[in-house]
């Protein structure tokens, strides 16, 4: 109120003179502003004044000009009563004139309003002949020229002291004093306007003002009106949000939710209420809990177990605050019960009062089930049911430490099932779970209680016999697994045998502590496998050492192939007739960073365990039809390249696509590559061989059977598959200078492949007297130590430079004569 009486008195300010509020007004203006204000009345007041002076100059004109027109009519009469009176008189003395015109006029003299003089003319001078006493000059005269008896008299009229006076008639006066008092009155009358205008327009900017404040007011009111309008709509959105969302949440929620009054008496039991307990809301309203779904019994043992228990919940509740969840179990209308997990909590009124108590309950029977599902697992192998590599440890560390104590030994058996991955691969997974399952069960017939059988991994199994009298009772289970297994499986209608490796180590002579001990049996069990499977060894530590020397192999042969560390060396195939150079073998080394270089026999059967072979025969392939294809455009050989191919890389499917794009890579021709391959790898698996055998043929290569004689396979089965030559095992050549019957079989495979028309390849010749018995035999080719061991590429390139400067075709030894 105080700003807006503030902002009218500005407001007034401004308008009165003009300035600006809150600016300081120049002296001047004030003055200025009241003459300003002065300026109307004062003009109004002289223009009133000026027209009524106006109208009283002219009425008093008017008046005068009349009171000269009756005194000149007054003159003239008088004149005319002298000349009416005196003109016939003859007049010869002035003094008798005198006397008559004193007479004329005298007789008539109180009649009359002019006084007279009369100057005679005639004379050479004027003479004044009579004048009346009371004559007294005036700007009203009247003269006219009087002839009597011709004498010309000049009569001059006055009017009398007092007559024909310029008084202003009444009418005048009042005009004379009426202009000032009018105009002073109207000048008033236009100041009292101008001010009471002053005052009604402050008055009425006053209020203007005043209204645009309530205006304004309104406005603000108005708009705090439209947000509180906004708010309370939005507030009842909210609350028919909540609304819809407190009934969505109790219909769709997974959770009993029940509420009740302080009673206890139920008010609200959603869907999943009735789904979980089986009662339907209409039959539960008013009716009182607890009791109703939680039996009495089961309160009983919450009170004995935490005290006040349960009723602690509620009394929580009812102290307002909500209480943990904590699981009991409750009932179902039909008597059923389960785990629940129960919540209360208080519901409160507008006024902070406690108005109810809300539970909320879920079935947790799955959850506890889950739970004891995992706690199973955590120590058993769902498949079989066995205790896990977990559990197996906890029973070891309780069995070693029993046995600490007595003195006694145990044993830990080890156990993998020989080939069980051809089971799983050929019969699929729930094949080979079947089976693990069922060897699962007849393990257990072979222990005793105490023993354990632990599953712990794929096909493999832990027995624990702890308490052991001596080593003969853990031979005697090992025995009789073997044993237990030799009756073949009935798996999904087929018969299915299979055996188990076993490896034995004993505590504490093997090992003291649980990772040894199964580290241990673990290598027993490989050296059972690699004594033929089906079998049973106790751990032996130098057996052990080698596998452990093998294993380290396996590791550092994963990193030989990116480290660089493979060559390759060459070793020439020569025709036993002229020495000439017929063909190359690649044959792999290992350049090892300690152990120098590495035969294949050494690693090449770990390769192919582990699958290395496949990466590093590819690496062979490129890195021999490279040199095969180097030394042709060195113009230094043109022979085939013989590469070995072991069983992994031949069970490649795209194999054949593999060679080509080898040889399209390097750019060596088909006819110019050769592949070995053992006689027991294509026999594997006779069908298939023929078909990748017949591919890689198509593509023009040049296929060998290598180490023919070893495999006992039959010549003829061996012709149907698309193969070029046979290599002889070195074995055979060895001694078929000292051994006729070495000598015999030689002789009988080179002439059985001769009818076959196969090429022939001995290996491993060493003497002159072995090429001359191959030569007799007319076995087309040789390889061995005779004519050169295996070259690295440099040192045959400058071999084969020599012999290509020295212009010789054949290696050494020179053709010996028949
Ligand atoms: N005592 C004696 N031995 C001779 C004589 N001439 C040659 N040899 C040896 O006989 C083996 C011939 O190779 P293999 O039969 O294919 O037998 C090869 C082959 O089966 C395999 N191998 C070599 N390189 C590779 C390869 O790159 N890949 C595959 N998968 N296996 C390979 O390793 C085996 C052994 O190869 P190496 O140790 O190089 O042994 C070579 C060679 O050095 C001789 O006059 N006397």
């Amino acid at each position: 109120m105080a700003a807006h009486r503030e902002h009218l008195r500005q407001h007034e300010s401004s308008t009165h003179d003009g300035a600006p509020p809150g600016m300081n007004r120049p002296p001047l203006l004030p003055l200025a502003g009241t003459l300003l204000r002065l300026s109307l009345p004062l003009i109004v007041f002289a223009a009133i004044w000026g027209g009524l002076g106006k109208l009283e100059q002219q009425a008093r004109e008017g008046e005068e000009r009349q009171n000269i027109s009756v005194f000149q009519r007054t003159a003239a009469q008088q004149v005319e009563r002298l000349r009416s009176e005196l003109g016939a008189t003859r007049i010869e003395r002035v003094a008798d004139l005198r006397k008559l015109v004193a007479r004329v006029l005298d007789s008539r003299r109180d009649a009359r309003d002019v006084s007279l003089e009369i100057i005679d003319l005639g004379g050479d001078h004027p003479r004044l002949i009579y004048q009346d006493p009371d004559l007294r000059p005036s700007t009203m005269m009247y003269v006219e020229q009087l002839v009597i008896g011709q004498q010309r008299w000049l009569v001059e009229v006055s009017p009398l002291p007092g007559h024909y006076l310029l008084n202003p008639s009444q009418s005048v006066e009042t005009l004379r004093w009426g202009g000032p008092l009018i105009g002073l009155l109207v000048a008033l009358l236009v100041a009292l306007l101008q001010s009471r205008g002053r005052s009604v327009r402050r008055q009425v900017l006053r209020q203007t003002s005043a209204l645009e404040h309530m205006n304004h007011q309104l406005e603000r009111s108005n708009s705090a009106l439209q947000a509180e309008i906004a708010r309370s709509t939005e507030a009842e959105r909210s609350l028919r949000n909540t609304t819809t969302l407190q009934r969505a949440i109790l219909d769709g929620s997974e959770y009993a939710i029940v509420s009740t009054d302080t009673n206890g008496l139920i008010e609200l039991f959603n869907p999943a209420a009735e789904r979980i307990f089986g009662w339907r809301a209409d039959e539960l309203v008013g009716r009182a809990t607890p009791l109703l779904f939680c039996p009495e019994d089961e309160l009983a043992r919450l009170e004995s177990r935490d005290g006040p228990g349960f009723f602690a919940m509620i009394d929580e509740a009812r102290a307002g605050h909500a209480a943990e969840p904590r699981e009991m179990t409750l009932r179902r209308k039909d008597g059923h019960e389960f785990p629940a997990s129960l919540s209360v909590s208080p519901l409160h009124g507008p006024d902070g009062a406690i108005r109810g108590y809300l539970g909320i309950a879920s079935d947790i029977g799955r959850q506890k089930a889950a739970e004891s599902r995992i706690r199973f697992l955590a120590h058993y192998d769902a498949l079989t049911e066995l205790p896990n590599r977990n559990y197996l440890g906890q029973r070891l560390a309780e069995a070693q430490e029993q046995c600490r104590r007595r003195g006694e030994p145990l044993a830990l058996l080890f156990l993998d099932l020989d080939r069980f991955k051809y089971v799983n691969d050929s019969l699929g997974h729930h094949a080979g779970d079947l089976l693990l399952q069922a060897v699962s069960r007849r393990f257990m017939t072979c222990v005793r209680a105490e023993d354990t059988v632990a599953r712990t991994g794929g096909d493999e199994f832990v027995i624990l016999l702890p308490s052991l009298p001596d080593r003969n009772r853990a031979i005697e289970v090992a025995e009789r697994i073997l044993a237990a297994l030799r009756d073949p499986f009935d798996i999904r209608s087929q018969r299915l045998t299979i055996s188990p490796s076993i490896g034995i180590a004993l505590y504490p002579e093997d090992g003291d502590d649980a990772e040894t001990l199964i580290k241990h049996a673990d290598a027993a069990m490989y050296q059972a496998k690699a004594a033929g499977r089906n079998a049973y060894r106790f751990y032996d530590s130098q057996y052990a050492r080698e596998l452990s020397d093998r294993l380290i192999l396996e590791n550092e042969l994963r990193l030989a192939l990116e480290r660089k560390q493979f060559v390759l060396h060459y070793q020439p195939q020569l025709d036993v007739y002229s020495g000439e150079i017929t063909g190359i073998e690649a044959l792999l080394r290992w350049q090892h960073p300690q152990h120098g270089l590495v035969p294949p026999d050494r690693f090449i059967p770990i390769a192919e365990d582990s699958g290395l072979i496949v990466p590093i025969g590819d690496w062979v392939l490129r890195a021999a039809c490279a040199q095969a294809h180097a030394w042709r455009v060195a113009g230094l050989l043109d022979a085939p390249m013989a590469v070995n191919l072991s069983a992994r890389q031949f069970d490649q499917p795209d194999l054949p696509e593999q060679i080509a794009s080898v040889l399209e890579a390097t750019g060596l021709p088909a006819t110019r590559l050769e592949l070995e391959l053992t006689e027991s790898l294509v026999m594997r698996e006779p069908e298939r061989s023929s078909d990748t055998l017949s591919r890689c043929k198509a593509l023009g290569l040049t296929i060998a059977i290598d180490d023919f004689g070893t495999g006992y396979s039959s010549l003829a089965y061996l012709r149907r598959f698309p193969i070029d030559r046979l290599k002889i095992d070195r074995s055979f050549i060895k001694d078929i200078v000292d051994e006729p019957d070495d000598a015999a079989i030689a002789q009988a495979i080179i002439a059985m492949a001769h009818s076959l028309r196969l090429n022939v390849v001995a290996e491993g010749v060493e003497s002159d007297a072995q090429l001359s018995l191959l030569r007799q035999w007319h076995c087309g080719i040789y390889q061995g130590f005779l004519s050169s061991r295996p070259l690295p590429g440099e040192a045959l390139t400058a071999l084969l430079r020599g012999m290509k400067a020295a212009g010789v075709a054949e290696l050494a030894p020179p053709p010996l004569q028949h």
